[in-house]
């Protein structure tokens, strides 16, 4: 008997089928598929434009598609009325380029500000505080609860905002470039923190990003978002090393 479930047998928690989506004469996505299964890391890269945002966008309902099915946790979303699209919503996280923090609230506020529009995992005053110190400790910094956005640096502020993500315990990340404008040391460690989180809180993470060092470290596997399709899927190994011209292309490339 084999010890470990390949990822690839694990259950899916969101899938894209044949999605379809263009601007006017822009075929932006063109029949595009995607399986993220129970607690995989899947980066998605693509070249600028390539339409990666357009895709987010349409899984977590700001963008509709022009055709195609989206199945959160076994659920097709273009059939839930907004009701149950929320309750949907909050076993996803996301962490975009801009998940800016809010400058007039200290690091707690900040993080308790989610918990507000989730009573159920609010209870009291003792428990909130107990989550908020937990979830900002999972980040490694429990220390700064009571500063202010502005005393942080750029690296910690991404650091509390995963944390104000976390907080509401999402069985889904969806990370939106998340190193995008840190330094590489920083950026390592935001990669080695989703790694640790993915391991705490056993998530599934799409991680959408352009930085090659990144997939890298953090995918299981990856898929190549290419002339709107699902192009090429594998591993960083597997892609990295194709003779594909257009595969190997995009490993070359400055994206
Ligand atoms: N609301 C919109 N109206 C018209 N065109 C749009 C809209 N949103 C996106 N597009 C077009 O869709 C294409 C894909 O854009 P998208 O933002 O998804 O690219 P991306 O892969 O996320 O790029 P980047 O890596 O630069 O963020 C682009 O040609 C863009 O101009």
């Amino acid at each position: 008997m084999k010890e470990e479930t390949n990822i690839q047998d694990r259950e899916v928690v969101l899938q894209v089928k044949d999605l379809y989506k263009s601007f006017g004469d822009n075929q932006v996505l063109n029949g595009f598929n995607m399986q993220l299964h129970k607690g995989e890391n899947l980066v998605i890269m693509g070249k600028s434009g390539s339409g990666k945002s357009v895709m987010i966008k349409c899984l977590v309902g700001l963008m509709e598609a022009d055709r195609g099915t989206i199945t959160v946790m076994h659920k097709d979303i273009t059939k839930l009325n907004e009701k149950a699209l929320d309750i949907l919503r909050s076993d996803i996280g996301f962490l975009f380029q801009g998940s800016a923090l809010y400058d007039s609230m200290t690091v707690r506020e900040n993080l308790e500000f989610p918990l507000r529009h989730h009573t159920d995992i609010s209870k009291d005053a003792k428990s909130t505080e107990q989550l908020v110190l937990n979830t900002l400790d999972s980040v490694g910094l429990a220390n700064t609860i009571d500063l202010m956005p502005s005393e942080l640096s750029g690296g910690m502020k991404r650091r509390v905002a995963l944390a104000r993500t976390l907080i509401l315990q999402p069985k889904i990340m969806l990370y939106d470039e998340p190193t995008s404008g840190l330094d590489p040391i920083t950026s390592k460690e935001i990669i080695l923190l989703m790694q640790d989180i993915q391991k705490k809180y056993n998530t599934s993470s799409l991680i959408i990003t352009h930085d090659v060092d990144c997939a890298r470290v953090i995918s299981d596997r990856m898929i190549l978002l290419i002339d709107g399709i699902d192009y090429a899927v594998g591993t960083f190994k597997e892609l990295s090393t194709s003779n594909d011209p257009k595969i190997k292309a995009f490993f070359k490339q400055d994206l």
